[in-house]
């Protein structure tokens, strides 16, 4: 097995559920931080790996792969001992795909990504009241899509919970999830929050992005 090296940052979503996978597999890493805000990921150096220059990038043996769900079924295939992460089952599969679709399409840039980039990067505080409203319906989704499953694609974790959970726990500072309301998602998200390590993994980056969301929103209108 070559080197692994995994490039990021705590508070960012995709990066933790990169953390969350590596940790479930039992692999050893190296872990590099790359300041965002101080424009790392901006440089020559970082483009040679990323050129779309997003963490989290995962080196495995001088070969660089981007895109935390690229990243998490790459290791799952590669390294895993069984396939229960991201199940080699065609069906299995595709509803493990479907959720890492939806969460990088709709929870990570149709709601974290939406309000994260006027915030840090263009000084508009406000956020509009349509942005928070786009979160409770991908929180309706997720309440559908868990039903009575203990976990997002059944019985078993996958790598869909992980990444989901990623941004889930960072969007609650955004909009607070009502257990009356949400039963199903809240009973999920405090499944996944006695994982092993959770904590250490997603919990403390997950309140790292709440408090840098806080520092900054003064309004929503
Ligand atoms: N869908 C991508 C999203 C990656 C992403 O946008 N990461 C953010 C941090 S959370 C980033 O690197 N932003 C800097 C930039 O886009 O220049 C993934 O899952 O890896």
């Amino acid at each position: 097995m070559g080197k692994l090296v995994l490039y990021g940052v705590e508070a960012s979503p995709p990066v933790r559920a990169c953390k969350l996978t590596l940790d479930a597999l039992g692999l050893q890493y190296e872990y590099r931080l790359v300041n965002l805000l101080a424009g790392e990921h901006k440089t020559k150096e970082f483009s040679l790996k990323n050129p779309q220059h997003t963490v989290p990038v995962l080196e495995d043996d001088g070969k660089f792969i981007w895109e935390s769900h690229a990243i998490c079924a790459y290791l799952v295939r590669r390294y895993a001992k069984s396939d229960d992460l991201y199940p080699k089952d065609y069906f299995k599969r595709a509803l493990v795909d479907q959720r890492l679709h939806f969460e990088s399409g709709v929870l990570f840039q149709g709601c974290i990504r939406n309000i994260a980039i006027p915030l840090f990067y263009k000084n508009i505080t406000e956020v509009p009241r349509s942005q928070i409203d786009a979160i409770y319906e991908a929180y309706d989704f997720l309440e559908a899509f868990i039903g009575n499953q203990a976990y997002l694609c059944g019985t078993g974790i996958t790598i869909a919970d992980y990444s989901v959970v990623s941004s889930v726990s960072s969007l609650v500072g955004l909009a607070a999830i009502d257990a009356k309301r949400y039963p199903k998602l809240n009973g999920w998200l405090d499944r996944m929050a006695a994982q092993p390590n959770y904590q250490s993994l997603n919990g403390n980056g997950a309140q790292m992005l709440i408090d840098m969301f806080s520092s900054k929103i003064t309004k929503i209108v």
